[in-house]
């Protein structure tokens, strides 16, 4: 930058000759995205477009080289939105998710692929796998933890029963808020709609403040919001999307007991992803039952030094097997000391199938 411009004239010269800049600069990187695209094309009739190891690997070299004075996570989401024409370009991209219209899936489905992907609302879980099993949507999105509620059954049931691959995750910090319509009569609250599992995030904040109110579970925040447009008396708990869907006010803001309340979303596809130099890897394995089959299990993870993330047990379906356990741990399935663990978890398994190698989620 020349000399520093003082007054405000000057400023937003400075911004409009700056914007121009900035303008160019983004076309420029689109036409590169278009070539890519030829170049992917010319290679593979088939090619996919979508690189989430490319992505995570451009938006964490943002992040390093930013310098200020927005901090990294929001020029990662600048950067976010660009990759995200940028790949509309090359492709347009439709995602399926958890639907309806305004729930907390939709918001990570956004914050993982950005406002140029075509999200569609699914109304289960294994509608959201079928989909992208058909072929019907590029990719799908589906909660699978939550740090205070715990694990979502539903979707590592689908995985069972699925040829689906995990091709990315994404954490979605989740803030409930206590929304009104405009009609509502809000010293006369006496019913709250939501999802039990909202109910349970923000239940000493409830008993605290609407100790009273009958809380009326639903299948969805988005169905909470869309309930209370139409009574004066009730009040929902759901997130930002929510409220500005069904145009919705706060009563109270951000009620989650738990400060760090927080949701984990897989990205599924079936696509096997490349390293991309911060990776994690998600297995499923059906022991045989009998003693010591969970240390058998865990045993080639600690000898070959690799951090678990997450364990979680499922009762087998297929009534052979007792029990199956959900794995996630550090390292792509490409790395020698993963492929080693592998090869002697398939020895002591009765089952594994490996989910996916995918990067460890940047925003
Ligand atoms: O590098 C690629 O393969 C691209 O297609 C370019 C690009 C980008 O805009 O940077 C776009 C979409 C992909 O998901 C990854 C990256």
């Amino acid at each position: 930058m020349t000399d520093t411009p003082k007054d405000l004239d000057e400023l937003r010269q400075r911004i409009d000759e700056l914007d121009g800049d900035i303008l160019r600069l983004i076309s420029e990187r689109a036409a590169c995205a278009q070539r890519v695209a030829e170049i992917k094309t010319v290679e593979d009739p088939q090619a996919v477009f979508y690189r989430p190891e490319r992505e995570a690997q451009v938006l964490r070299r943002i992040m390093a080289l930013n310098q200020g004075p927005l901090d990294s996570e929001e020029m990662a989401r600048l950067f976010r939105e660009i990759m995200s024409a940028c790949l509309a370009l090359e492709q347009p991209i439709k995602v399926a998710y958890l639907g309806p219209e305004g729930t907390f899936t939709q918001q990570a489905a956004l914050k993982h692929f950005g406002e140029s992907a075509l999200s569609m609302p699914m109304a289960a879980i294994d509608e959201v796998f079928r989909e992208v099993e058909a072929g019907a949507v590029n990719y799908g999105v589906v909660p699978v933890e939550n740090s205070t509620e715990g694990v979502v059954n539903h979707t590592l049931d689908s995985f069972m029963d699925s040829s689906m691959r995990i091709c990315g995750e994404v954490v979605l910090r989740i803030h409930h808020h206590l929304l009104v319509a405009e009609t509502t009569r809000r010293d006369k609250v006496s019913r709250i709609y939501s999802h039990p599992q909202s109910f349970a995030q923000c239940r000493k904040w409830l008993d605290a403040h609407f100790p009273h109110a009958e809380r009326v579970p639903v299948s969805s925040n988005a169905e909470a919001a869309r309930l209370v447009k139409t009574e004066w008396h009730s009040a929902a708990i759901a997130g930002d999307m929510a409220a500005k869907l069904y145009g919705l006010t706060r009563l109270a803001e951000k009620i989650e007991d738990s400060p760090d309340n927080s949701t984990r979303f897989l990205i599924i596809g079936n696509q096997d992803v490349p390293m991309s130099g911060e990776d994690k890897t998600s297995i499923v394995v059906a022991m045989r039952n009998q003693p010591g089959a969970l240390h058998d299990l865990l045993e080639p993870f600690h000898r070959h030094q690799i951090d678990l993330t997450r364990l979680e047990t499922r009762p087998s379906r297929s009534g052979v097997w007792n029990y199956v356990f959900f794995i996630d741990f550090k390292g792509h399935c490409e790395e020698p000391r993963v492929a080693a663990v592998l090869e002697e978890v398939q020895l002591r398994a009765a089952e594994l199938k490996v989910l996916g190698s995918y990067p460890v989620g940047v925003l």
